[in-house]
């Protein structure tokens, strides 16, 4: 199948500024796809054209292998939470349902399968306007989820929620790809909010999608230096700097570059060497350190 999301040169200018700048998006079934970028980054304008509430200047939108026009019928397809989720303060969570029930031309039964799912049935007859934040955000993600989309557009998503809530809202969006292959996209200006659930990272800076990392493949690039206590470190430090690159030299511990070298090709060296060692650690970057290097490296913002 191909990708659920597909956006070619994608751009929206307000004014002279471009917002967002010929984004390449490309999603794939059955996945969650996270937006990272600090605020005014672009990933809601972005959500926008995606669910036609803001039409591109310029550039393509294909959802479903379809080309995404306005009015399309494409959006009975979607579900989605972008900005804060507005309702009618003065009805009550499930009149609001309701009405959303009715726009979807879905059965008003569905309702509280989606109020139980997001932990608000007990409180579905107190009107929107006693709510909180987190309550809000509950229940629009609970209208998002009405008719069973085949993609959520989520922007977001878990804003405004307590810890044990966005650990619960994590476990629902990947229970939602796994249960019912849901594709799922959600953004976010905070990468350990993402990094739990998503299965692609795009990073997003001043409007350009700057790069798009796997989160397996971001977490492998995770190992950045191997520290390796060295057995008289001092006989060997000449036949070490041969064989590895080393970064720093310390006590009984030398610290190589893990850069195209595995542990096992690692111990390999020193077996060879005849070089006995006494114990090995491998040293990680953070996902986060990864994002701001990324991020001060790209000033100016670079496509991938
Ligand atoms: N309707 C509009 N008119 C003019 N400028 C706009 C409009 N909507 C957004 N912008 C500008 O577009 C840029 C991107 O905003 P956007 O809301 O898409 O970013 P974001 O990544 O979602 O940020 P945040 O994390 O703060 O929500 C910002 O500079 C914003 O001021």
């Amino acid at each position: 199948m191909g990708y659920i999301i597909e956006t070619t040169s994608l751009s929206k200018q307000y004014g002279h500024e471009t917002v967002v700048n010929q984004v390449n998006l490309k999603v794939q079934p059955g996945t969650i796809y996270g937006l990272l970028g600090e605020n005014g980054a672009g990933k809601t304008t972005l959500m926008k054209m995606l669910t036609t509430l803001a039409l591109p200047t310029q550039g393509a939108i294909k959802l479903f292998g379809t080309t995404l026009e306005r009015n399309s019928d494409l959006m009975s397809e979607v579900g989605a939470m972008i900005e804060t989720p507005v309702f009618y303060s003065s009805l009550s969570a499930e009149e609001n349902l309701m009405i959303h029930c009715r726009y979807k031309k879905v059965p008003l039964s569905d309702m509280k399968e989606y109020l139980e799912m997001l932990g608000i049935y007990k409180h579905r007859d107190k009107k929107v306007k006693q709510f909180s934040l987190g309550m809000k955000q509950r229940l629009g993600l609970a209208r998002s989820l009405i008719g069973n989309p085949r993609l959520l557009i989520l922007d977001e998503p878990i804003n405004g929620l307590d810890p044990s809530g966005i650990k619960e809202i994590r476990e629902l969006l990947i229970r939602l790809k796994k249960e019912r292959g849901t594709t799922i996209l959600l953004s976010s200006h905070i990468l350990n909010e993402i990094e739990h659930c998503a299965d692609t990272i795009g990073f997003m800076h001043k409007g350009v999608l700057c790069k798009e990392k796997g989160i397996g493949e971001l977490q492998d690039a995770e190992i950045r230096l191997y520290e390796i206590k060295i057995k008289h470190l001092d006989l060997h430090v000449e036949k070490l700097k041969k064989v590895f690159e080393v970064v720093n030299i310390y006590h009984q511990t030398v610290v190589v570059s893990a850069a195209g070298l595995t542990a096992t090709e690692a111990i390999k060296r020193l077996i060879e060497n005849e070089i006995e060692m006494i114990e090995m650690k491998a040293l990680t970057e953070s996902l986060e350190d990864y994002y701001m290097t990324m991020i001060a490296e790209r000033k100016e913002g670079e496509a991938i």
